[in-house]
């Protein structure tokens, strides 16, 4: 990659890039990315804000341009998937300029899909993954999706030449064990015993070491390809689904929630913004800085105070107008524990019926009741991570958010 912005357009790739990270890394590319030529966003799913984004209407303006609907040219004889490509011309930080936005409807888990859509990409961005601890998919799946879905990633990236790939991990690939020992603002040096058996952490540990582990491997023309894994905490902003259904259960309950887990166990929280805004500056200085972080994890963190989840949570559903009832938990936590196990045999008894999946499980228990914080300044110290928004900004607006979109169905 060339150091001017004029010298080289690069072709960025982002799976997963209509989720709930995916969306704010597609968005910050198109305003932070100067070397952005051509974007293309990779998911199972491309939902409907894509369209949007050439009116603008959601979020903020950031758009005006054409669009035109047109397969992209098969690659080497592979069939390519379901493409739509839009001329969009992004108002960028530094000035008004075109980029070609490509939306692939496809499969991580499908090789020759994967192909198509890295080959001819510089860099990979690759957050598509099945984030499910409630049970609502089955461990095949997500071992398919997030541990064959990286593979196929790596693979497409060697046989394509793509050389900069750049993974989401996870906190949960660390912790919080099954032990529940506490990671009390620990860093990517921290000791900590990582023993998991939930089906989640499980894949997104054995994704990041094949991501790792392909750091250096030869790509198709030579070279060596270039990882890196962050590991976000657990996020939070704009379009962060679980937020909006405590907010909708809290309205149900007549505005009030209520205390399960003891306000002194720190769950470590980061902003979308901040997510995106780490890969994109991973992705930039990957060439740059190959050497000190090709195979190198970094914790994604800021700003965001140190606080229990559900305290952590009521920053923003307080201004909504909600209360969380209790200075200490309501209920005894061995009734947790109970009624964790009981809803983990409803689900299995109902599944012939229906699909019971509620958030009290022993895993979101057990996660919700241990300290895991993250206090690092590796990625500062090797790619010059600074978190873009501050506190304030990222409680203002994820409560706007939270007050535009909570009572709707959006
Ligand atoms: N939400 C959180 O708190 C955290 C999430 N992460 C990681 O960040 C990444 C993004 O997570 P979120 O945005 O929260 O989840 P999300 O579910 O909103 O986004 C994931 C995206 O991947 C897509 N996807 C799923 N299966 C696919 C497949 N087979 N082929 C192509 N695309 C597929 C989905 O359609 C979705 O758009 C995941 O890899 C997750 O493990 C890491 C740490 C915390
Ligand atoms: C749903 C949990 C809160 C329920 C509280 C209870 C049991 C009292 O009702 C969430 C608590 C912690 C969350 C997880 C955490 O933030 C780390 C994560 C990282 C990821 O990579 C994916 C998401 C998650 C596992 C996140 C999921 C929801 C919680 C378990």
């Amino acid at each position: 990659m060339a150091d001017s912005a004029q010298a080289q357009k690069l072709v960025y790739l982002v799976t997963g890039g209509c989720g709930f990270l995916g969306e704010h890394v597609v968005r910050m590319l198109l305003q932070r990315e100067p070397r952005l030529g051509e974007l293309r966003v990779f998911d199972l799913h491309l939902g409907p804000w894509l369209e949007e984004l050439k009116t603008g209407s959601r979020w903020g303006s950031l758009w005006r341009g054409g669009c035109g609907r047109f397969p992209i040219p098969s690659q080497a004889g592979i069939p390519t998937p379901a493409v739509e490509q839009m001329i969009l011309v992004s108002v960028h930080m530094d000035g008004i300029r075109p980029v070609r936005v490509t939306a692939i409807q496809g499969d991580v888990t499908q090789a020759h899909e994967v192909a198509a859509a890295v080959a001819g990409a510089h860099v990979v961005i690759h957050t598509a993954g099945l984030v499910d601890v409630f049970g609502r998919a089955s461990p095949k799946i997500i071992h398919e999706v997030n541990v064959q879905g990286t593979r196929n990633v790596i693979e497409a990236c060697v046989q394509t030449g793509t050389r900069f790939l750049v993974y989401t991990s996870s906190m949960e690939v660390v912790g919080p064990n099954t032990k529940g020992d506490p990671f009390y603002r620990g860093n990517e040096d921290t000791p900590y015993e990582a023993v998991h058996r939930h089906p989640y952490p499980c894949s997104k540990a054995l994704a990041e070491w094949l991501v790792l582990e392909a750091n250096g491997r030869k790509v198709c023309g030579g070279l060596p390809l270039v990882t890196c894994a962050l590991r976000p905490t657990g996020i939070y902003g704009e379009g962060h689904q679980i937020m909006r259904d405590f907010y909708r259960q809290g309205l149900r309950l007549g505005g009030r929630l209520f205390r399960a887990i003891p306000a002194s166990v720190e769950h470590g929280r980061v902003y979308v913004g901040n997510v995106a805004w780490m890969h994109v500056l991973a992705a930039r200085e990957l060439e740059r800085r190959a050497a000190l972080m090709g195979g190198q994890v970094y914790f994604c963190y800021d700003g965001s105070p140190y606080k229990s989840y559900e305290d952590f949570n009521m920053e923003f559903l307080g201004p909504c107008g909600l209360r969380l009832v209790g200075t200490r938990p309501l209920v005894p936590y061995w009734l947790l524990v109970f009624l964790a196990a009981l809803n983990v045999l409803l689900q299995w008894l109902l599944r012939p019926l229906l699909l019971y999946a509620p958030l009290l499980n022993p895993y979101t228990l057990a996660v919700a009741n241990t300290t895991f914080t993250v206090s690092t300044d590796k990625a500062q110290r090797h790619f010059g991570y600074e978190p873009l928004f501050s506190w304030e900004d990222s409680r203002t607006r994820t409560i706007l958010w939270v007050q535009a979109t909570g009572g709707s169905a959006q």
